[in-house]
């Protein structure tokens, strides 16, 4: 008993270390967040950046709405339909994508313009369809293991937040709550979505698929920034 507790343990915290370690290929690192948080973007690249996020911001509770629909698991839904809440809010005025749009206003750019994809560039468009197709195709437990780059979110908001404060004091601070309500929300979103991977990739078979998800969603938030970084140069 002992010992098949111990051994079962090793395998999970194994399994962690494994996904833990794709930070290394985390979006943190790509050339155009270091630029942003060494000060290094133009007023326009920024805006080029928040216009373009949006897109992603707006599409992340489709997503999460396509892991409800497939996940048979009462609880795990109860908890995740949190993540919708979060982002749409329950009233207009409320919720993530209103601060996103705050934000863009407190950098200089209108709602319509936002809103309306006029700044929106292909690359990112196909990242983040892609990722919503995922989720909407691929078992849900894959799904849940590619939301597990907000393992690595937190240090890079914090960082965000100094940088944008320090660097782009052309935004109204009371832009930037996005981020500061994201400190909070992302470690307790990984932490359940950590805890159902865990709890559901016993095999060494649905480990390597949840770490393939995990590898995928590095690539469509690195690939995004590749296009915005090229759709704004210097
Ligand atoms: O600004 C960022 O660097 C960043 C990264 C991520 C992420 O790592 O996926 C998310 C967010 N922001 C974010 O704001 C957010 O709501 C979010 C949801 C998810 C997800 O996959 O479910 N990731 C992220």
């Amino acid at each position: 008993m002992t010992s098949t507790t111990a051994t079962t343990r090793t395998d999970s915290d194994g399994f962690v270390e494994t996904l833990r370690a794709y930070s290394r290929r985390y979006h943190d690192q790509h050339p155009f967040h270091v630029r942003m948080n060494e000060g290094g973007l133009s007023p326009r690249q920024v805006r080029g950046w928040v216009a373009n996020r949006f897109y992603y911001q707006e599409n992340i509770p489709r997503k999460d709405a396509a892991i409800l629909a497939n996940c048979p698991d009462l609880e795990v839904r109860r908890r995740w339909i949190r993540r919708i809440t979060d982002h749409d809010g329950t009233v207009a005025g409320e919720g993530g994508i209103e601060a996103w749009l705050r934000l863009g206003e407190a950098a200089g750019l209108t709602r319509e313009e936002i809103r309306d994809h006029r700044h929106l560039v292909p690359g990112v468009r196909f990242a983040v369809d892609a990722y919503v197709n995922f989720s909407r195709t691929r078992p849900w437990v894959e799904a849940v293991a590619s939301s597990l780059t907000e393992l690595f979110a937190p240090d890079l908001m914090a960082q965000r937040l100094t940088a944008f404060e320090r660097w782009y004091s052309w935004i109204d601070p009371a832009g930037l709550a996005y981020f500061r309500a994201r400190l909070e929300q992302a470690p307790r979103d990984c932490e359940h979505a950590l805890d159902v991977v865990i709890e559901h990739c016993l095999s060494a078979e649905s480990q390597a698929r949840a770490a393939d998800a995990l590898s995928f969603k590095c690539d469509v938030l690195w690939g995004l920034l590749d296009a915005i970084d090229q759709a704004y140069p210097e």
